[in-house]
């Protein structure tokens, strides 16, 4: 049972329908209270019996340079969200968006990478009308409605859609319609559909899920479902050209950088799943998520070539795993195997057009070579990885600082001659261990003996042909182990 009660001090601004207002939220010192104030909206609100909070909306028409936002949330999270940089800098947020349709920005002059249009059976999508180099940002939006994973759990659907249905109506007019005409899959949505099942639907059809407040965030890691309402646009490819990229609190933005080059008239495309499955699972994915069946030319492809697809995502998934483990079954194989299986890990990566994720096998070839001491190739794949994985991950991706620290020493780098440098701490600990024994047993030790005198072992490269061969035959025999034929 939502609370009935009277408002709080929540100002005029005007709502679609009239709303019941929890309490709780003046009672706890809400209404006084500056993190809250910082929200021009702070209403309605619904909580239901055994929930510890209510769950309310919080606009504030003030964000991204006026053009609002709207956060379906506690009011622990909304104290919180406040506080960070995207609304305590304006700065951060006050440019980044494409100008709302209808306003003066939007009428002015301005060089368009793309424009938003009819795509045959695909209802809207994004076009390039210019040339747009790889690693360019395309577009980026502020967050428009964001809904608390909470207003799920602890709502009904009703609740929560008309929760969301206040959040889009307290937006500035223009924003509002912007997120108002998004896809419901059906023209007639908009003019049949009650508000909340309408806006329920659009957010479904159109959100990402986000965790903005990160490390930060009290109770950690609590994801919002969120509305970008230009990005919202762009249609899916299992070989996408571009990819998105949330840029954390700094903006709650959502960016788009090409993955590849795009060239005018090309469609700018993301992936909704993981491309790292094969074709039938992709198509059940999308079916079961999304309702359509994905057309793209990935999965237009028949006979050998839809097999050989296949076989190539299986085989990047296995040489992807083997080769992000450092660990014993890695030490029992070669470094000219590492560097083989890395190569063909790339090659694969590249034949799959896999630009948005080719970085990962950069990333890993990098490794492979540092670990075998070749610190130069080690350094221009670690470089690839950067300038291809920064505008797909962000330069705060655990791999992308990995690759920077690569960069500015391979020698320092624990990956350097990774084998060999285990086989030296093996060895040491080994003596280490002998001579503790020796101490215990009450044999004094002679000075000098038992340490290391320059007897690393070294690990045996074996000689002969590099093995292509032998990389197929492992990739053979792990491929029938992981596809079970
Ligand atoms: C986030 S919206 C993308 C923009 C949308 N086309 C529009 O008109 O606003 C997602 C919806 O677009 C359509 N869509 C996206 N990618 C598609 C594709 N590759 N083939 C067919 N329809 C697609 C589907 O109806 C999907 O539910």
């Amino acid at each position: 049972e939502p609370h009935h009660a009277s408002a709080c001090d929540l100002g005029d601004a005007p709502t679609a329908v009239a709303w019941p207002v929890c309490p709780a939220v003046c009672e706890n010192g809400g209404c006084g209270d500056r993190g809250l104030d910082a929200w021009t909206h702070r209403e309605p609100c619904l909580r239901n019996p055994g929930s510890e909070q209510p769950i309310c909306v919080f606009t504030d028409i003030s964000f991204a340079g006026g053009r609002g936002i709207s956060v379906v949330t506690t009011p622990e999270r909304a104290r919180y969200l406040a506080s960070i940089p995207a609304f305590t800098d304006p700065a951060n947020t006050r440019v980044l968006n494409p100008p709302l349709p209808g306003t003066p920005e939007a009428a002015a002059p301005r060089t368009k990478l793309y424009e938003i249009r009819e795509v045959p059976g695909k209802g809207m999508g994004v076009v390039a009308t210019t040339f747009i180099p790889r690693g360019s940002l395309i577009m980026a939006n502020t967050a428009s409605v964001m809904t608390d994973y909470r207003a799920f759990n602890e709502l009904t659907k009703d609740q929560y859609a008309a929760l969301q249905a206040a959040a889009a109506s307290q937006l500035p007019v223009a924003h509002r319609s912007l997120v108002l005409n998004l896809s419901a899959h059906d023209p007639a949505a908009a003019s049949t559909l009650p508000q909340p099942e309408l806006v329920e639907r659009i957010m479904a059809i159109n959100s990402f899920d986000i965790d903005p407040l990160s490390d930060a965030d009290p109770e950690r890691h609590y994801s919002f479902f969120t509305l970008f309402p230009d990005i919202a646009r762009i249609n899916h490819d299992c070989r996408p050209n571009a990819e998105y990229l949330f840029l954390g609190p700094s903006t709650l933005a959502q960016a788009i950088h090409a993955a590849r080059d795009i060239y005018p008239g090309e469609e700018i495309s993301v992936s909704y799943l993981n491309p790292l499955q094969t074709r039938a699972k992709r198509a059940a994915r999308m079916r079961e998520t999304w309702g359509f069946d994905c057309a793209c030319q990935a999965c237009s492809l028949r006979g050998r070539l839809a097999r050989e697809s296949d076989e190539r995502v299986e085989a990047i998934g296995w040489l992807h795993g083997e080769l992000s483990e450092w660990s014993g079954s890695r030490a029992e194989r070669s470094e000219r195997d590492d560097l083989a299986m890395a190569e063909l890990l790339v090659a694969l990566y590249e034949l799959e057009r896999l630009w948005c994720l080719v970085h990962e096998g950069y990333v890993l070839a990098a490794l492979a070579h540092n670990a075998a001491g070749s610190a130069w190739d080690a350094m221009r794949y670690a470089r690839r990885a950067l300038d291809w994985g920064v505008p797909m991950v962000g330069e705060e991706d655990e791999d992308m600082k990995e690759m920077a620290k690569l960069v500015e020493s391979p020698w320092g780098h624990w990956s350097w001659r990774w084998r060999r440098e285990r086989e030296r701490k093996r060895q040491e600990q080994e003596e280490a261990m002998a001579k503790r024994r020796e101490t215990e047993k009450g044999t004094a030790a002679e000075p000098g003996k038992g340490r290391r005198q320059g007897t690393v072992k070294r690990v045996e490269v074996p000689d002969g042909p590099l093995g292509y061969e032998k990389v197929r035959e492992i990739l053979k025999r792990n491929l029938e182990k992981y596809l079970g034929s």
